[in-house]
C-alpha cells in the first residue's frame, strides 16, 4: 500500500504539490492523469523520495520513508522500482549489465546475479539480446530492459513515469501487457503517470486526476469507462469526456 499524507513540495517559490493525501491499495494499478505542469511526475517522484517533501508523510507498505536516514532509504528503495519515458539505460553497458547493475547496487548475492538477470530478461522476452547495447535496440525493447532492471530486486511497487509516451501504439500495447502481467503474477502495486487517457483506461483500476498541484478526484475505471462521481468538478468531467471514456452514472 502507498500512503501519502498531506504531502507538499515547493520548487523555489513555486508550490508544485499542495498538501496531497492519497492511498493506493496493495496490488492496484493506479493512474495519475492531468494537464502538463499539474504535478504528476513530482507526485510520483515523491513516492520514492526522489523528491523530498517539504511537509507530510510518505508510507510504503506500512513503512514511513520520510523518517528514514540515507541508509534506510536506500534499503527501502529496493522494494520500489521505477521506469521512465526515456528509459534511462546506461548507453555503454550491455543489456545484461544494465540489469545486473541494479542487483549490484542492492548488494544482491553475487552468485545468484547471473541467474536473476536471465530470469528477468526472459520475463520481458529479451533473453536473446543480453549482449547488445541500448543503441542496438528498439524503443519497446529498451523499455523492456528498463522493466527487467526495475523488476530485478523483486519490488513491491513499480512507479512508471510516462512509460509509453515515446512508443508507437502497437509497442505501447505490448508494454502495457508486460506491466499488467507483472501486476497479476507478482502482485506488484503499479502507479502510472500518463497524459494519455487511453493508456490509463486500458490498464488501471483507478485514476487520480491532478490539476495545479492538487488532486481533483480519484475515480474507478469500469469496463464501460470512467464512472462519474458526485464530487468531481464538472469541468474535469468535461475535459476527460472530450477525450472519451467517461461513464455517466
Ligand atoms: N526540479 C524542478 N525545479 C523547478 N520546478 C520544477 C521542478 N520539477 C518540476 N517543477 C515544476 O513543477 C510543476 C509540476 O511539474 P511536473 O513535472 O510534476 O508536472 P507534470 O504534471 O508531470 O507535467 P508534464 O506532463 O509536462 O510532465 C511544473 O510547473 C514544473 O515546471
Amino acid at each position: 500500500m502507498i500512503n501519502l499524507h498531506q504531502v507538499s513540495k515547493k520548487f523555489s517559490q513555486f508550490q508544485a504539490i499542495k498538501s496531497v493525501t492519497l492511498t493506493i491499495p496493495r496490488g492496484e494499478i493506479h493512474g495519475i492523469i492531468g494537464a502538463s505542469g499539474a504535478g504528476k511526475s513530482t507526485l510520483l517522484r515523491l513516492m520514492n523520495l526522489l523528491e523530498t517533501p517539504d511537509a507530510g508523510e510518505v508510507e510504503i507498505n506500512g513503512q514511513s520513508l520520510t523518517i528514514l536516514n540515507n541508509k534506510g532509504l536506500r534499503e527501502a528503495r529496493k522494494s520500489i522500482g521505477m521506469i521512465f519515458q526515456h528509459f534511462n539505460l546506461v548507453a555503454n553497458k550491455t543489456v545484461y549489465d544494465n540489469v545486473a547493475a541494479s542487483l549490484e547496487l542492492a548488494s544482491y548475492p553475487k552468485k545468484e546475479r547471473r541467474g536473476r538477470v536471465a530470469e528477468c530478461l526472459r520475463f520481458v522476452g529479451l533473453e536473446g539480446e543480453m549482449e547488445k547495447y541500448p543503441a542496438q535496440l528498439s524503443g519497446g525493447q529498451k523499455q523492456r530492459v528498463a522493466i527487467a532492471r526495475a523488476l530485478a530486486n523483486n519490488p513491491q511497487v513499480l512507479l512508471c513515469d510516462e512509460p509509453t509516451s515515446s512508443l508507437d501504439p502497437n509497442t505501447t500495447a505490448e508494454i502495457l501487457e508486460v506491466l499488467a502481467n507483472i501486476n497479476e503474477r507478482f502482485g506488484v502495486t503499479i502507479v502510472i503517470v500518463s497524459h494519455e487517457l487511453d493508456v490509463i483506461k486500458s490498464i488501471c483500476n483507478r485514476v487520480t486526476v491532478m490539476a495545479a498541484g492538487e488532486i481533483h478526484d480519484t475515480v474507478m475505471i469500469e469496463p464501460t469507462g470512467i464512472e462519474k462521481s458526485d464530487n468531481r468538478p464538472e469541468y474535469f468531467i468535461e475535459q476527460l469526456a472530450e477525450k472519451g471514456g467517461i461513464g455517466h452514472a
